[in-house]
């Protein structure tokens, strides 16, 4: 059973626009899922929906608390890019002994040339595969929690040092 976890971020249609305000185009992760006609067991529960510009450490610890409280030992959680690193980082450092893999998308779920169901069903096959540890799946790659930064001016992650 794979427990998939939604906090917000452009993968389920939320950003910032430029004067500010926040836009939500109501994209439901479950909708890419039954597109692609998937065929495995999954619980989806929204912990919160935010830009993940707006997250807080409380908001990591509700995850955390969540993270424990369940007896899933695979884990996917689809968060806004901006702070997705930060999030691994929070939850790496804790060693809870699940894999747990963070995915977001960097194009509006909702628009039509959006990466989120190339991103999603890559990071749903990684938690399948992977051991347990905190990682990110993003632009076709998994990164370990503690050796992933973004580079603003590509929209890629990369290791450190790269
Ligand atoms: N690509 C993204 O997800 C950016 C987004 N607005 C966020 O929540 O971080």
């Amino acid at each position: 059973m794979i427990l998939i976890f939604t906090t917000g971020g452009t993968i389920e249609g939320l950003d910032y626009t430029d004067d500010g305000g926040i836009t939500s185009s109501n994209v439901g992760i479950e909708d890419f899922l039954n597109k692609a006609n998937i065929d495995f067991e999954y619980t989806i529960e929204s912990v919160f929906k935010k830009d993940s510009r707006a997250i807080t450490n409380d908001d990591r610890e509700l995850l955390v608390r969540k993270i424990k409280e369940t007896n899933a030992t695979k884990i996917l959680i689809t968060h806004g890019t901006f702070t997705i690193e930060d999030t691994a980082k929070y939850i790496g450092k804790l060693n809870l002994n699940k894999t747990i893999v963070l995915v977001g998308s960097f194009i509006l779920g909702s628009s039509a040339d959006t990466d989120a169901p190339f991103n999603l069903g890559y990071a749903i096959s990684s938690v399948q595969l992977l051991k347990p540890d905190v990682y990110i799946a993003m632009n076709g790659q998994i990164f370990d929690w503690n050796n992933v930064s973004k580079n603003l001016e590509t929209n890629k992650f990369e290791r450190n040092g790269k």
